[in-house]
């Protein structure tokens, strides 16, 4: 049976950090009606847990047509559990916001109740971090701290150290995506994962190799202590993602006993 996570993280009935790893889905749509468009055609494929990526939606510089939207998308998913994200453009984000204007929009989110996790990148400033992280503990959202590196895979140490940094920073949960040059890279990804879990990481970990050659861990790395994996169910939001059902029917093969 894998490690689970020594902290598990509960949003709705979910419990991220538990006996099997879960699978979301990102939603990317760039305008309302397709957003919500998406949000219906996922519902049936019961994902359990549900990404805005806010920053490829064409609304994201104005906060009152960000929250509208958050509004409507609550109602169509109902008690799914969704992420927030506003991912930053140095990490991979689809929209160029400035900082203050990104944290604005992040904090508006949190207090409007309706989002269950929020996604920020701990390459933000300590004061943008520290806000973000007292706004979510205000109104019970749990914090995922990220670090992504769409150019290569750093070293097994850099990772452990990246995820435990994002522990010291106030993560309720710690999350990493690297892009492997080789397959040693993948395997890099893999033991830094294993060792952060069964070691200094105690909070629930979501990491994966993009890419082709990076695929093995969507489907396997929670054996080695990833807690959620990303799946496409309409359109994919970074590299090597795999289609939710045939996901799932392989990870039948590593979890199913459990
Ligand atoms: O950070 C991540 C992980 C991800 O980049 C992936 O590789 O699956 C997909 C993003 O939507 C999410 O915010």
């Amino acid at each position: 049976m894998r490690q689970q996570s020594k902290i598990a993280v509960e949003v709705r009935d979910v419990v991220i950090g538990g006996e099997k790893p879960l699978v979301c889905l990102p939603l990317v749509a760039k305008n309302s009606d397709d957003l919500l468009g998406e949000a219906e055609l996922l519902k049936p494929l019961h994902p359990d847990l549900l990404e805005w990526r806010v920053d490829g939606f064409a609304g994201v510089g104005n906060i009152d047509a960000c929250l509208d939207v958050q509004a409507r998308l609550r109602r169509v998913i109902g008690d799914i559990p969704l992420i927030y994200t506003c991912r930053i453009d140095c990490e991979g984000g689809m929209a160029k916001l400035d900082q203050d204007k990104r944290r604005d929009l992040i904090e508006a989110a949190i207090s409007a109740g309706t989002v269950d996790l929020v996604d920020i990148e701990l390459c933000n400033d300590r004061d943008f971090i520290a806000s973000v992280r007292s706004k979510a503990r205000e109104f019970g959202v749990k914090l995922i701290l990220s670090y992504h590196n769409f150019d290569e895979t750093p070293g097994e140490n850099f990772i452990v150290e990246k995820l435990e940094a994002q522990c010291r920073s106030g993560a309720d949960i710690a999350k990493l995506a690297v892009m492997p040059k080789s397959y040693s890279d993948v395997l890099t990804l893999l033991n830094a994962t294993n060792r952060a879990r069964n070691t200094t990481v105690d909070v629930p970990i979501i990491t994966m190799s993009m890419g082709f050659m990076g695929q093995i861990t969507r489907l396997a790395g929670g054996l080695f202590g990833s807690d959620v994996t990303f799946a496409i169910g309409k359109d994919a939001s970074a590299p090597g993602q795999i289609a939710i059902e045939r996901l799932r029917d392989a990870m039948d093969i590593f979890y199913k006993q459990v």
